[in-house]
């Protein structure tokens, strides 16, 4: 077969991108069934969730997500859909499993969704944030801002759920104190910085992105709560997981998704159990003598 005149004029590492794309098994499988996930990554955090279910077990179940680094949305999509299939399952309405059936409606008619958007108990808030423009995705609240800058930390302020925590009183002279605790239940990262080319600058830029999300978790995130972290491979991301990650989640799983291209370093973090720093001494000596071990998965 001849190529195409349009594809005689791309360059030939456009032309090699076009022939992978095209042939890849999760392009196909992301239009599936009539309904298109915005983004190839949908896939790899279906594989996320069915390795680790971090949209719900038996008594776990998330209501407040906050996904970075969203656009176009195919994470945002992913979780939406998720989070009502667990709410069906919840009220024992059954339901089919997302990689059979990836349309909203195929999932739930109008009724139940519109019964899940408003009904209290069930209610769910999801955020997604991205430097990009986030087209409209039903359930989901979008925000276009720098995740670095201070005006992402505000607009997430404001948009992000208020727990309140009345402390006990002390005295009945002093009036009572109340606290706003952390709402998030799960942090999902997919950011990625601009290749520049420069190893060193690209892995100093990537950490900085995880470090932000750490620090965002550290004001945000909930006791026992999850974070699932896009990171690359390198000396100094172990470095940053040993000294940031290892000290505030109960275990921490690195993973590849199968759909992730082999070529790619990127690799994923499933942090759980969120915790306050951990100040036993010799609980610390054990889980750094494992890791240094190698025996870890991370837990602390
Ligand atoms: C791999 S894409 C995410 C794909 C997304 N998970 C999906 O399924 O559609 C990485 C995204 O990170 C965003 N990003 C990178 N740096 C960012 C920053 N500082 N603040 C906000 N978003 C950022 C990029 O704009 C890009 O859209």
């Amino acid at each position: 077969m001849h190529p195409s005149p349009r594809l005689l004029k791309l360059s030939s590492s456009s032309k090699q991108w076009l022939t992978r794309h095209s042939r890849d098994p999760y392009v196909k499988q992301r239009v599936k069934e009539g309904f298109t996930f915005r983004s190839r990554s949908a896939i790899k955090l279906l594989e996320i969730d069915r390795e680790f279910q971090i949209f719900g077990t038996e008594n776990y179940h998330p209501r407040v997500v906050v996904d970075l680094g969203a656009a176009p949305g195919g994470w945002s999509q992913v979780t939406a859909l998720r989070l009502i299939e667990e709410s069906l399952k919840k009220k024992s309405i059954p339901e089919k499993p997302i990689e059979r059936s990836f349309g909203l409606k195929r999932i739930v008619d109008e009724e139940l969704w519109s019964d899940h958007l408003t009904n209290q108990e069930d209610s769910t808030s999801i955020i997604a944030l991205d430097l990009k423009r986030i087209d409209h995705i039903e359930g989901v609240q979008t925000i276009q801002a720098d995740f670095l800058s201070p005006l992402a930390t505000e607009r997430l302020g404001r948009v992000l759920p208020r727990t309140t925590l009345v402390l006990p009183r002390t005295t009945s002279v002093l009036p009572q104190t109340t606290l706003d605790s952390p709402s998030v239940d799960l942090i999902l990262s997919d950011m990625a910085a601009n290749a520049t080319g420069n190893t060193t600058a690209d892995i100093a830029n990537s950490l900085r992105l995880s470090e932000a999300v750490f620090e965002f978790a550290q004001r945000h995130l909930r006791k026992g709560g999850n974070l699932v972290m896009k990171y690359f491979e390198h000396p100094d991301t172990r470095e940053f997981q040993k000294t940031h990650l290892n000290t505030r989640f109960k275990h921490i799983h690195r993973f590849k998704p199968k759909s992730s291209r082999s070529e790619s370093a990127e690799v994923y973090w499933v942090c759980t159990g969120w915790h306050e720093p951990d100040v036993n001494p010799r609980r610390r000596l054990r889980s750094l003598a494992s890791w240094f071990a190698g025996k870890d998965d991370g837990h602390m």
